[in-house]
């Protein structure tokens, strides 16, 4: 099950060797994280980033074995944007020529990046950006310049205090004239001192949520006063400026420019089960270990993992990492097939992989972060703890539902294409991911066919009625819409609705990969099997969740979704005696964890009591400020006889 989870041996064996290097090395260490203040607490990031190019160079890790070994350090850092964003952004939109210029310089962190797009006043809303950048033929130069408080940016991590150069979107203005938002490498510190250039004000925009936590991350605040670059640091792979100040457009489509969202999405859908799976790993260790009531003859309590309550609000939580395990691998190749045909300029798939990107976005960072609360609560009083590694893992996580596209605004772009898709059905033959749409006429027409609760250990009876349910909903809001004159307004009005049709159209492509990957050769005894039980129950919790959908599109009887969670009980049964093996298949060193209660070899009860002592507050018997604040009430002489 290692293997399935980690994708092939190789992976397995390079990520383990990471992880140890990691968890190993005493720079690396992390529990003293959430008592740091601010500023030692950033100084500390700089340190373990610093700490892990080198031994990235040392050791000539290669680019794979670089990010497993950032991830593992487990510490949000300037270093992800780098990576992650900024040098993206210029391999998907820079020209030959600014590749070779700008990607070397920050392959070897000659320079530092970061990716500067959310302003004060706009984040969402990209065409609403406020900076400006001016082309000014006689100098061959830019001017960036922040007309208005709103248009500070705001946000960008990696800006405040750690980056040199920044990625800039702006609206750019040729001959007087708006072209739209483009991105522009600008220079905000020097090269020698790191103080900001002229005209350039920046800073950290202040703590966020949590103790510790995203507070490693220096977001910072940028404004330009009239700042001056070079023509050739406006990225041209999508539009050009020539020196005579003509505005030119390529075949490239303009969404090219949103195009590090695109790979940053799908980045997150596989980020999304590692934060799940941790939570998971954490509470079904926990849950084994703790007992509570059930004491027959003086033996031993019943583990709150027996309890069905339990199983059924974890066991789902467990499905639900795999089915994102694999639904981000299989993101992951739709990026690579759509990278490989941008590069040959076969734009035909881009909407596709937008669409899927935001949406399997959307859903999964959703439910992970309700699901690492509900791991919370599953740990009872205990998991509130920092030590139980909970709390920071929400504090870190939940914002992945607003950055790179709020949850809701990205189902919002989710309908826009299955509306499409439906409006076209007349004529255009659907594919990919909206395929089942071609059916259209069966999926309204078929109901059900489930009689037995053993009928649906069925993927066919399954998919079907995930597609019916997604098919059904999303016509009928093709007909709502049909309704209104002008379209936008239509689709105002009905965004509830579609923002729900949407949730089933990406739960249909998380189930239907999950099916898809059992199709596939799973070496290892048993190993297919788990992921099977697995599968369905990850199906039949969100039928069961979501069943009032598949009563009110007319799919289901109020019987069959009464058997389908029949079913599930079954279900959770069977995942029991292999609950342990399925979190230890995650493979994460103790240190990764940084969990108490998720220990590997369960001894909670003996070190959460010596964590405890090594709380600052335990420094002393008698706590600072006794003396000053508390004693004198005690010893004070009371004058009024009631008190
Ligand atoms: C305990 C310790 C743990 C440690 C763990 C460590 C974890 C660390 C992890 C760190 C990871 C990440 C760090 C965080 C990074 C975050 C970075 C950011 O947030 S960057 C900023 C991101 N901003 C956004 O995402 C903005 C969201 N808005 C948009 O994307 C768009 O504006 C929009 C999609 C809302 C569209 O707006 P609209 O105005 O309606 O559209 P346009 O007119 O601009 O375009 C419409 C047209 O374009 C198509 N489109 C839209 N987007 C795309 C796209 N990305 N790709 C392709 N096509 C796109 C859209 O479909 C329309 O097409 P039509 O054909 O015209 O219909
Ligand atoms: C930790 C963190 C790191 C970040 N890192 C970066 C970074 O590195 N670089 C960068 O450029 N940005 C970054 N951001 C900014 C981030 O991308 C934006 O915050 C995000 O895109 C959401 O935009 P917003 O803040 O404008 O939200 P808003 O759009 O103001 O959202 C507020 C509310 O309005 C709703 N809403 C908005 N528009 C619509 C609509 N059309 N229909 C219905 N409802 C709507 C939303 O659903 C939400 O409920 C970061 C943000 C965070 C929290």
């Amino acid at each position: 099950m290692k293997v399935a989870w980690a994708g092939s041996r190789e992976t397995l064996e390079l990520s383990d060797r990471m992880a140890k290097l990691v968890a190993n090395d005493p720079v690396f260490e992390k529990f003293t994280r959430p008592m740091l203040g601010r500023k030692e607490l950033f100084k500390n990031t700089l340190r373990k980033a610093a700490h892990g190019w080198k031994l990235i160079v040392d050791l000539r890790l290669t680019e794979e074995e670089a990010k497993w070994l950032r991830l593992y350090i487990d510490e949000p850092a300037y270093t992800d944007l780098h990576w992650g964003m900024f040098i993206p952004a210029i391999e998907g939109q820079g020209t030959e020529e600014q590749k070779k210029k700008w990607l070397p310089l920050a392959q070897k962190m000659k320079i530092i990046g970061c990716y500067a797009q959310t302003e004060l006043g706009h984040g969402s809303n990209v065409q609403g950006l406020e900076t400006t950048a001016t082309f000014d033929p006689q100098a061959d130069e830019f001017v960036i310049h922040s007309p208005t408080l709103t248009s500070s940016k705001w946000w960008p991590g990696g800006l405040g205090k750690a980056s040199t150069h920044a990625l800039v979107y702006a609206r750019l203005i040729v001959g007087g004239e708006f072209h739209g938002v483009h991105g522009f490498i600008v220079q905000l510190r020097s090269l020698e001192d790191h103080s900001p250039l002229p005209g350039i004000t920046v800073g950290d925009i202040g703590l966020k949520f949590g103790n510790g936590a995203y507070n490693t991350m220096d977001n910072g605040v940028l404004r330009f006063d009239h700042v001056r670059i070079p023509r050739n640091q406006m990225l041209m792979r999508v539009s050009q400026v020539t020196k005579e100040g003509k505005y030119m457009q390529s075949d490239v489509p303009r969404q090219l420019i949103y195009g590090t969202m695109v790979y940053v999405r799908q980045t997150i859908v596989v980020d999304a089960s590692k934060a799940l799976s941790r939570a998971v790993c954490i509470a079904t260790r926990y849950s084994a270990v703790r007992r509570q009531f059930g004491s027959r003859n003086g033996g031993p309590e019943t583990q709150v993992i027996d309890y069905k309550t339990q199983q059924s609000r974890l066991f789902p939580l467990l499905a639900s990492a795999y089915a994102f395990r694999f639904v981000g691998e299989w993101l992951k190749w739709l990026y690579m097939d759509v990278k490989q045909r941008l590069e040959a300029n076969d734009f035909s798939t881009l909407p596709e992989a937008h669409a899927c990107t935001a949406g399997l976005k959307s859903l999964t960072t959703t439910a992970t972060a309700d699901g690492i609360e509900e791991c919370r609560k599953l740990c009872g009083g205990h998991g509130y703890l920092v030590s139980s590694g909970l709390p920071e893992l929400f504090a870190v996580y939940i914002p992945a539902c607003t950055y790179e596209g709020d949850n809701v605004v990205l189902l919002l772009q989710v309908a826009r294409f299955i509306v499409k898709t439906v409006s076209e059905l007349g004529y255009k033959q659907p594919v990919g991911t909206t395929a089942y749409m071609g059916r259209v006429a069966t999926l309204m027409q078929n109901n059900c066919a489930v009689r037995t609760a053993e009928d649906w250990l069925n993927p066919g009876a399954i998919v079907e009625a995930f597609e019916a349910r997604a098919a059904r909903m999303a016509v009928a809001c093709g007909r709502q819409l049909a309704k209104f004159e002008n379209p936008e307004e239509g689709f105002a009005e009905l965004a509830s609705d579609l923002v729900e049709a949407s949730v089933a159209h990406c739960q249909l492509i998380v189930v239907s990969k999950f099916i898809e990957k059992l199709q596939q050769d799973i070496p290892g005894k048993g190993v297919k099997q788990s992921l099977e039980i697995l599968c369905y129950v990850y199906a039949l919790f969100l039928l069961h969740k979501h069943q009032g959908d598949f009563l009110a599109v007319g799919y289901l009887t109020p019987k069959q979704a009464l058997l389908a969670n029949d079913q599930l009980r079954t279900l959770y049964s069977k995942v029991r005696p292999n609950a342990i093996a399925l979190v230890d298949s995650f493979n994460y060193t103790d240190h990764y964890l940084g969990s108490i209660l998720g220990r590997y070899d369960g001894n909670v009860y003996p070190k959460l009591y010596e964590a405890a002592w090594e709380d600052p507050l335990n420094d002393s018997d008698v706590a600072d400020g006794f003396h000053q604040y508390v004693q004198p009430i005690l010893k004070q002489k009371l004058h009024s006889a009631k008190l």
